[in-house]
């Protein structure tokens, strides 16, 4: 059964048809990218899944995301539960500009998911040993977290998202701000968390697609062209449009 499910969704930013009919369906487990050109709606699609495009005014959606078995779009929803579920990392690695300790700590404040001195010890540790980073941190978790290097940051970030316990993690272009040597430590991160946690991923990057990705989506236009396992798309696409993108020859 898949985790997040859309069937027919539409999104619109006003009168703009950002998402058409888009059906798509995530495995638990295991990272799925979302490729395609700029502008055709990767990160619009990727903000459904935790409902961040409801904090853009003027977004208005049809049809339905399951998240679990819970159509997500339906009323009463509780947006704070579900983002605890579906976390995000985004494209410029944010820290607070508070410590190490705290950054980490911060989500489970705002979820109410306080525990005693030793529990968060130990959450802080179990996050930053997640992210390969504990050896590192250990003996520097009061110092800032604005100290640390970009991909650290990232790291951090992703460690601050797990500290929550999602099941989800939604990463939207998360190595566009670093080098290629910080964008592989990420990548070594994310088959890492793939284990425990589903991954999707938005990402320009193809040869990052092809390297982590299981499975992959095709996106033109609004529309979700072609979706498969990562293998089939890249070596044997069945969409002309997906072929003419992944050989470079879209446009
Ligand atoms: N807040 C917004 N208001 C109006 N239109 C928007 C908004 N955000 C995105 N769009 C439009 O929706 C379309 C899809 O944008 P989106 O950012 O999802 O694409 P993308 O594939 O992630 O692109 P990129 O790779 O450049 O980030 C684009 O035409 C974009 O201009």
């Amino acid at each position: 059964m898949p985790i997040i499910e859309t069937k027919n969704l539409n999104l619109f930013y006003d009168k703009f048809h950002a998402l058409i009919d888009v059906n798509i369906a995530i495995k638990e487990k295991g990272i799925t990218a979302i490729i395609g050109p700029s502008g055709c709606g990767k990160s619009t699609l990727l903000r459904t899944f935790n409902r961040m495009n409801d904090l853009i005014e003027g977004v208005a959606m049809t049809g339905e995301i399951l998240v679990g078995s819970e159509n997500i779009l339906g009323p009463g929803i509780d947006l704070v539960g579900l983002r605890k579920k579906v976390g995000m990392v985004f494209q410029r690695p944010n820290p607070f500009p508070l410590t190490i300790y705290e950054n980490l700590v911060y989500g489970l404040k705002v979820h109410h998911m306080i525990t005693s001195r030793d529990e968060l010890g130990g959450l802080v540790e179990e996050s930053l040993k997640a992210v390969l980073l504990w050896d590192k941190l250990k003996d520097r978790l009061y110092a800032s977290a604005l100290s640390l290097s970009l991909e650290e940051k990232q790291r951090l970030c992703i460690a601050r998202t797990l500290a929550v316990k999602p099941d989800i993690i939604l990463m939207d272009e998360p190595c566009s701000a670093l080098d290629p040597i910080a964008t592989l430590k990420i990548e070594e991160t994310a088959r890492e968390l793939k284990k425990d946690y589903t991954i999707v991923i938005v990402t320009h990057n193809m040869q990052q697609a092809a390297r982590i990705s299981d499975d992959v989506g095709f996106m033109l236009l609004g529309r979700l062209v072609e979706f498969g396992k990562t293998g089939d798309v890249f070596n044997r696409p069945q969409d002309k449009k997906t072929e003419e993108y992944i050989t470079g020859r879209y446009g």
